[in-house]
């Protein structure tokens, strides 16, 4: 599904009005049903029916007076709070406005402080509120008047519901704007916007609705948006579909160099993980030392034990046989508990010139690129590399915080400079490919923050890749489904004591209720 900034959501609404000639107040009237269809049925349940409403001045507003003035014909009682002085309001939202003053419809300015204790009182009676203050119009900071409006809407403890994003929250970053509306569901209209799905506006939005408001799909299609967010028909349509007659051979060849002495689990994770995502044949280079336990631990994979330089570390003493294993396989992944030591870099460089066979680069892989700059310029396309923000910080010498603040742009610029598929791992992964395509992630919970958890995702990247899926798309399919298996792992045992090896044990099911398209509640 696209995603929007509050740019592009303009100019969609734009490209509705002029070229498919579709009346801007229909849009808005569409907006304001959706609303009201959501809040009828939050009401429905609930002995307090009293709804109120609080607009703002611009088109946001103009939607809540479309759900007061439904509201109002039904018979629901409701009553309308606008923030600021009705003669600034304009266009279709001034048409909204004019017909519930017709109506009769109670109206109260909320201007000057005796006023918000007024308000605080017909909150305090009300059943359900409305927030329709700010859209993605949204500018600057919120005043410090509307942050008490804000502020009493927060503390009523009553059901609220934002229309399109939560008010105070930016539409194209999802950053808090000073104060922010906490709402139990949004209404979000058309398309999602990035502060419905980014931190930390996400945790604002309750659960998201996103609504059809009439925009027509061929407007959409013109408007040629690189972002989107990851969906199950998505990842569904990325999975390939299994033939009946078939042996392992149609399901990939996957080469994993991971582990070394005191991270072995690296590795039997990310095996794990790839052979539960589907993969036909697995081989694994094991320094010789650590044969036995690599042996005893992988049932399923094939281990290549390898002379060793330096003890318990794949190492290039004997390329050669690496180099055939490499050739065999459809793709290589590199760097889950490799461990940073100057083998790995020399592993690492010669692989990178060895092969254009797609490559996923994890962990110490991307701190030995890290360290050594210039194997950047050997990376070929085909390549997903996979850091969370401290990697990504030291690939780009950028600031933690930096990043965390610019994930989406720093992910895309990464990916366009070195031509590689970039997986920036978090709360909502990034996906982000060198033509400027961003996918964002909503599946997972904090209970998948835990060790492991990330040479899991690699396995999964790594097992799709090697069915023959394009590097982005099984990097798309796999945040998904490892994010749907931690979600799903979450509600069986919780998030506290949640495993890297318990998202394994999910996958299957996860994958099966993918492409099964059965709804999991998780
Ligand atoms: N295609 C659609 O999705 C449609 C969306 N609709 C709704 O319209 C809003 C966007 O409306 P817009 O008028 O552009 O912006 P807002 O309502 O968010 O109002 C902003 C309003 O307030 C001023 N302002 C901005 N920041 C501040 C601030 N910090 N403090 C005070 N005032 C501020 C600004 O100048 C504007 O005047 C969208 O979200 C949908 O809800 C349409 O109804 C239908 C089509
Ligand atoms: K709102």
């Amino acid at each position: 599904m696209k995603m929007v900034n509050s740019d592009q959501i303009k100019q969609l609404d734009n490209i509705a009005m002029e070229s498919f000639c579709i009346p801007g107040i229909v849009l808005m009237e569409n907006a304001g049903i959706c609303v009201f269809e959501e809040v009828l049925k939050y009401i429905e349940q609930k002995e307090n029916k009293e709804v109120i409403v609080v607009c703002g001045l611009g088109n946001n507003g103009g939607d809540g007076f479309v759900v007061a003035r439904h509201l109002f014909n039904k018979g629901i009682p409701v009553k309308v709070f606008i923030t600021g002085n009705p003669s600034a309001i304009s266009g279709d939202a001034k048409k909204n406005y004019d017909i519930i003053q017709k109506l009769n419809i109670d109206i109260q300015i909320l201007v000057g402080v005796n006023n918000l204790k007024k308000f605080s009182e017909v909150v305090k009676g009300c059943g359900l509120i409305v927030d329709a203050i700010f859209g993605t119009g949204l500018k600057r900071d919120v005043d410090g008047f509307i942050q008490e409006i804000i502020s009493i809407i927060n503390k009523s403890e009553k059901g609220i519901i934002s229309i399109d994003i939560p008010s105070g929250v930016g539409a194209s970053d999802g950053k808090v704007y000073g104060l922010a509306v906490k709402a139990d569901k949004t209404v979000v209209l058309a398309l999602p916007k990035i502060g419905n799905i980014n931190y930390p506006g996400a945790d604002y939005a309750g659960e998201l609705i996103i609504k059809d408001i009439g925009i027509p799909k061929a407007a959409i299609k013109n408007m040629d948006l690189n972002m989107n967010l990851i969906t199950n028909d998505m990842v569904k349509g990325i999975l390939p579909f299994r033939k009946r007659d078939t042996h392992k051979g149609n399901f990939g060849k996957a080469y994993v160099v991971a582990g070394s002495t005191g991270m072995t689990g690296a590795a039997i994770l990310t095996c794990e993980a790839a052979l539960r995502s589907g993969v036909g044949l697995l081989k694994i280079p094991v320094p010789q030392s650590l044969n036995t336990i690599m042996e005893t631990r992988l049932t399923e994979a094939i281990t290549v034990p390898l002379p060793e330089f330096k003890k318990g570390v794949v190492g290039i003493s004997d390329f050669e046989k690496i180099l055939k294993t490499m050739e065999e396989s459809n793709v290589i992944a590199i760097g889950p508990g490799s461990g940073n030591s100057r083998e790995l870099e020399e592993l690492l460089r010669n692989i990178l010139e060895h092969t254009s066979k797609p490559i996923v680069l994890d962990a110490d892989a991307l701190n030995s690129l890290a360290n050594r700059k210039e194997f950047l310029k050997l990376i070929q396309s085909q390549t997903v590399m996979t850091p969370h923000v401290g990697e990504m910080s030291r690939l780009t010498e950028l600031d933690i915080d930096y990043i965390k603040n610019n994930r989406i742009e720093v992910a895309s610029e990464f990916s366009k400079k070195w031509n590689v598929v970039i997986v920036l791992k978090g709360a909502r992964t990034v996906v982000a490919g060198p033509n400027g395509e961003i996918y964002i992630n909503k599946t997972g919970n904090p209970g998948m923050s835990t060790p492991g958890s990330g040479d899991v995702l690699t396995g999964i990247i790594t097992g799709f890749i090697a069915q023959g899926i394009e590097p982005i798309k099984a990097a798309v399919a796999a945040v998904y489904v490892h994010g749907k298996a931690g979600d799903l792992a979450a509600e069986r045992i919780g998030e506290y004591g949640l495993l890297a090896s318990d998202i394994i044990k999910e996958l299957p099911i996860t994958i099966k209720h993918i492409v099964e398209k059965i709804k999991i509640n998780a």
